[in-house]
């Protein structure tokens, strides 16, 4: 079997060598002529995988190794007959540590206490699931809106509009849908920005075109009352520069980007692939995970709530630095802010994940446990 893959997945060899040969390429250089000659495509978001790349190719299984799919002609998968698999959730507890991350900061930054804001979590998938269950284990206020969740289950659901008029801190985790009964391109658009509550945050780690950039810009620049982060941006690897100038905090689509995140990614399409060829999986992600470098953090008994919260998400990721790597990189003219969208990922860091960390309390104090459980590490 001959197998390309983008040369952002890690782990392809240890995955994927017994199948066949590997090549790999750069994901945004993956064309039709290198597809000639390739049965298996493995790709991140940055390939749009249609039928002007596939058609006429011997290519029959898709794997992505992300949770987005906005990148893939899923129709024309049918049409053609060709097997597709994506990573639920794979990395989804990492976009939750940068969203814990991004409150952090913006706390400090406007004087302001995170237990007495209202949380306004859109789309409670893997991701923003995840969020309210970690926002709410804290005792926060959250407020939920997810039309096709509320469409198919009872539960405690919101409209966009509610979240709107009611929540100073919006999160945005919906998948880019173009059509369908519940569209999100350009969700929030001018009209929907202009009515966001005097002093709101908003935080978008879904898709750039979720919300309406160039309508963003305008408004921050009328109202600073409003604090923006973005990590996602219509047209990457383009980002507007003056909007990610006016924001609090801007990365390169990096929110997902855990090291447990990604090696699960390419985990779960190595078992949806051997799923694919009726094989059973022989290789476990468990042999192949590295130990995180912190395993552990010990507080007294009598340490703050907050302090401890703040230094436990901080000790494993702090949103600051990919804002600072960022932001240097937009010094530079279009082509070289383009390559450096790409390199800042290509070159990421090793990062990992709270619920990873043992926290150990000396002394009994209910309210810190429940912050440590709240936040899903571990407690002994
Ligand atoms: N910045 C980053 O690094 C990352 C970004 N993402 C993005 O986040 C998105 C969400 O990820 P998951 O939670 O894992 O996906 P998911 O598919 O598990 O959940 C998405 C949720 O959004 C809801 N939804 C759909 N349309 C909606 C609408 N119009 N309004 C409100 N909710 C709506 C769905 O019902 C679903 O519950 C992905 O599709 C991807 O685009 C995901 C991982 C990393
Ligand atoms: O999983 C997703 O969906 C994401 O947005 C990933 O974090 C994107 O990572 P790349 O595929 O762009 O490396």
């Amino acid at each position: 079997m001959r197998i390309l893959a983008d040369e952002n997945i890690p782990l392809v060899d240890a995955f994927f060598a017994g199948f066949g040969s590997i090549r790999r390429m750069a994901g945004r250089s993956i064309n039709r002529a290198a597809l000639e000659q390739t049965d298996v495509l493995l790709v991140r978001s940055v390939t749009r995988v249609d039928r002007e790349l596939l058609a006429g190719t011997p290519v029959r299984f898709v794997g992505t190794c992300t949770i987005g799919t906005d990148h893939l002609d899923l129709d024309y998968f049918l049409e053609a007959g060709i097997t597709w698999a994506s990573a639920p959730g794979c990395n989804a507890r990492g976009v939750v540590d940068y969203v814990l991350g991004s409150l952090l900061t913006l706390a400090e930054r406007q004087g302001e206490e995170l237990t007495t804001r209202r949380y306004g979590v859109v789309g409670a998938g893997e991701v923003g699931g995840r969020l309210v269950e970690v926002l709410r284990g804290l005792g926060w206020d959250v407020r939920v809106c997810d039309p096709p969740r509320q469409a198919r289950e009872t539960g405690d659901f919101v409209t966009l509009e509610e979240i709107i008029a009611e929540c100073d801190v919006i999160s945005l985790h919906a998948p880019l849908e173009l059509q369908g009964a519940h569209p999100t391109f350009h969700l929030f658009d001018a009209s929907r920005l202009a009515q966001l509550r005097p002093g709101s945050w908003l935080i978008n780690a879904s898709r750039g075109a979720v919300v309406d950039n160039a309508a963003l810009r305008e408004l921050l620049l009328r109202r600073p009352d409003l604090q923006a982060v973005l990590d996602v941006w219509e047209g990457e690897p383009q980002v507007d520069v003056a909007l990610a100038e006016l924001c609090q905090l801007a990365t390169p689509h990096i929110a997902g980007y855990s090291l447990d995140g990604k090696l699960r990614g390419t985990a779960q399409i190595y078992q949806a692939f051997c799923v694919a060829q009726g094989l059973a999986p022989t290789v476990t992600l468990d042999e192949l995970m590295p130990a995180p470098a912190l395993q552990a953090l010990s507080f007294d008994g009598s340490a703050d709530p907050c302090d401890l919260l703040a230094t436990l998400c901080r000790a494993v990721y702090d949103p600051r630095s990919d804002d600072a790597a960022f932001r240097r990189s937009l010094r530079g003219d279009e082509a070289q802010r383009r390559a450096a969208f790409d390199q800042l990922r290509k070159a990421y860091p090793p990062r990992r994940e709270i619920d990873g960390v043992r926290v150990h309390i000396q002394g009994d104090n209910d309210e810190l446990t429940r912050v440590v459980r709240g936040l899903g590490a571990l407690l002994g």
